[in-house]
């Protein structure tokens, strides 16, 4: 039996233009996946047919054992964040996180204190009225983590979320990530081009080539040595 936040994709293939994509892949229930891979192997692909962003021309896509594939983005149990565009700038953070709740911005009080606890599990206290403009780079992706952290979804899909800040921050939003997703046990998928994001967060590892999956192993695995030259040569 699949547990119920396991995600799979099952004879997968997508043509888009000239690119082709093949996926067969099982994502483990309350674990942290890394995609990983060359720019142009796929990454953002296979999280948007997860995602409901991309369609499959064959195949299925199932989360917790239920077929996806034709859902809305919205229908599916995933909330998402990417490298940036997470914030609306005309809005203050408190109705950009409470968007996470309620997309028509009716919130209830016991919304709104879900809304500062999210900021201040995150370190953004008090931040409620900020407009993301005055915030730093780190902040906004620290707001963006505390509008995930209010959907409270199954599935946390990240497309390289940390990909504009400066390494020290990277590492710090890096545990943040792991740390919070120790205390949710949500299965997270995140795509990412940089070889340490993977060692610091990964549980298991997907490896695209080519619009393939070409290596497939829980992280301990993949990081002692795949054997597949193009895999290896990444990570070091
Ligand atoms: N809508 C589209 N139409 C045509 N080609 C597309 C489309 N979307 C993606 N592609 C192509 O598919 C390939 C894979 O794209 P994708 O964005 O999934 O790669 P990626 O691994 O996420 O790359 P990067 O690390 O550079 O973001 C690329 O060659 C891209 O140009």
């Amino acid at each position: 039996m699949s547990d119920d936040r396991t995600i799979a994709l099952a004879g997968v293939t997508l043509a888009l233009g000239n690119a082709a994509f093949a996926f067969d892949c099982t994502l483990p229930g309350g674990a942290i996946t890394a995609v990983t891979g060359s720019s142009g192997s796929g990454k953002s692909t296979l999280l948007n047919l997860v995602a409901g962003f991309e369609t499959p021309d064959r195949g299925q896509v199932l989360i917790g054992g239920t077929d996806v594939t034709h859902l809305h983005p919205s229908e599916r149990p995933v909330s998402l964040v990417f490298q940036d565009n997470n914030l609306f700038a005309h809005l203050d953070l408190a109705s950009n996180i409470g968007l996470g709740i309620n997309p028509a911005l009716k919130l209830s009080a016991a919304d709104r204190v879900a809304v500062s606890t999210a900021l201040e599990r995150v370190g953004l206290a008090g931040f409620e009225r900020r407009l993301p403009g005055t915030l730093s780079g780190g902040e906004r992706q620290r707001a963006a983590f505390a509008r995930a952290l209010v959907r409270r979804k199954a599935v946390l899909l990240l497309d390289e979320p940390f990909a504009a800040l400066d390494p020290d921050l990277r590492a710090a939003m890096s545990a943040l990530l792991v740390e919070l997703h120790r205390e949710t046990g949500n299965t997270v998928m995140i795509v990412t081009h940089d070889p340490q994001e993977v060692r610091r967060s990964a549980d298991h590892v997907l490896f695209l080539d080519h619009g393939r999956i070409a290596v497939d192993l829980p992280a301990e695995t993949f990081l002692s040595g795949t054997g597949v030259a193009e895999a290896d040569a990444f990570m070091r």
